[in-house]
């Protein structure tokens, strides 16, 4: 029999055209409906993806789900972090849901972080020309970020995610419950994507941030609530512009310097991960922004000290084990996605909740900032 349904979830709808509309639900024990949820969408099986430490801790409750609802369910295992977001990776994935004869009428649940998330989505993407998929976030940063928008992919030694598709989940399960296993670590690197939101363009959010976060992070009805917010923000913005060809980049916000700063430590979860190179690049782009005469030095130093506040890096220098020189860092911006006509774009701003896309930036000018910021330690 399968698991009764959870006491009314949030919910928030990504009205997505051609019949590709689907439902962001939050709440806690989501986990434990997946298999009836799953059903409801008319699959007969589920390949589910996860990583080591997730199947450890919910692999077994999520098959019993799904099994228990009339799905044959299988798992494939990868290693934790972002160094699974590979082409082996990629490979072994596609190789175990073949193996599972997942065939397009089914399913590929996707289990974990962003890496399960973004890699198992791919490979959903490509296995026999796309099979469905639904989301399963076990951290703060895909349950407000990654599990939602359909950017799939992986990385390059090259740099970050620069072999993808985009691909929409029909279902992500936001289970919240999850998240009190989740390392202090883990949480403060989710939590630079929701501080992300209130920069892009919601100050009353960054604001609400400001004096709510010790609750996000604890467990309070402040983590569904800004799981939600987030969600509602991010549908918004994928609905509007789904492949990025404006408004999508602005999502962007933070990502020019952080991608480079993860792909120059090797993508080296022990070293630096998504959220925490994504820290650095939120006030490297309002220091940038100040500098540039866009925003205030002032608010620039209100962004830094949030995050610090929360226990996120800043600078340059708090990179484990260094990020080398602005050439270095350069030459990984070079490969960021927004570049047109080889000219970097960044995400800047007037101030907070007041980003913008700002095509064309000077390469001097950016080196000039980063030498400042080297400089400074
Ligand atoms: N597609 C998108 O729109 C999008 C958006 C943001 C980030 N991303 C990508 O997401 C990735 C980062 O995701 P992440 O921060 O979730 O990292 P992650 O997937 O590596 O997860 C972080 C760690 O937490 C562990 N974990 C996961 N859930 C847990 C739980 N409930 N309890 C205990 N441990 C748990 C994992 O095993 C892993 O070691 C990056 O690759 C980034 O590029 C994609
Ligand atoms: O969904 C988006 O669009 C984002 O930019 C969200 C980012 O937080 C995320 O890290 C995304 O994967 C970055 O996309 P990319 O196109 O720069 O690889
Ligand atoms: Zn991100």
């Amino acid at each position: 029999m399968s698991a009764p349904m959870s006491d009314a979830p949030l919910a928030v709808h990504v009205p997505l055209d051609g019949g590709r509309a689907y439902d962001i639900l939050i709440g806690r024990g989501l986990v434990a409906e997946a298999g009836a949820r799953a059903a409801a969408l008319g699959a007969r099986a589920a390949g589910i993806v996860t990583d080591e430490t997730v199947a450890e801790l919910y692999g077994a409750r999520i098959r019993e789900s799904l099994e228990a609802a009339g799905l044959r369910a299988g798992l494939i295992v990868v290693a934790p972090g972002e160094a699974s977001k590979s082409y082996a990776g990629y490979a072994a994935v596609c190789d175990g849901l073949l193996a599972l004869k997942i065939e397009r009428g089914d399913l590929v649940v996707a289990l974990g972080g962003g890496v399960v998330g973004d890699l198992a989505g791919f490979a959903a993407a490509t296995l026999r020309r796309g099979v469905r998929f639904v989301q399963v976030p076990t951290t703060l940063l895909a349950q407000v970020d990654s599990s939602v928008g359909g950017k799939t992919g992986i990385n390059s030694p090259l740099g970050k995610n620069l072999v993808g598709a985009f691909h929409q989940p029909r279902l992500v399960l936001a289970d919240t419950a999850t998240l009190d296993t989740l390392s202090e670590r883990e949480m403060r690197a989710g939590y630079a994507e929701v501080a992300k939101y209130g920069l892009i363009g919601d100050a009353d959010f960054f604001g609400w941030c400001e004096t709510n976060w010790r609750g996000i992070f604890s467990g309070g009805p402040e983590r569904d609530e800004a799981v939600a917010i987030c969600c509602r923000a991010k549908a918004g913005v994928v609905v509007r512009d789904e492949r990025e060809d404006g408004e999508r980049a602005l999502l962007n916000l933070g990502h020019t310097f952080g991608h480079a700063l993860e792909r120059l430590t090797g993508y080296d979860s022990a070293r630096l991960v998504h959220g925490e190179g994504v820290a650095i690049g939120l006030a490297l782009a309002f220091r940038f922004s100040a500098r540039l005469g866009l925003c205030s030095g002032q608010e620039a130093g209100r962004v830094a000290n949030h995050l610090a506040l929360a226990g996120l890096p800043t600078r340059l220098a708090q990179v484990p084990g260094g990020c080398g020189d602005a050439d270095a860092l350069l030459d990984a911006m070079a490969q960021d996605k927004k570049v047109r006509d080889g000219a970097l774009t960044f995400i800047l701003a007037r101030g907070i909740g007041r980003s913008f896309i700002a095509p064309g930036i000077d390469r001097a000018e950016v080196r000039a900032f980063l030498e400042d910021e080297l400089r400074a330690g």
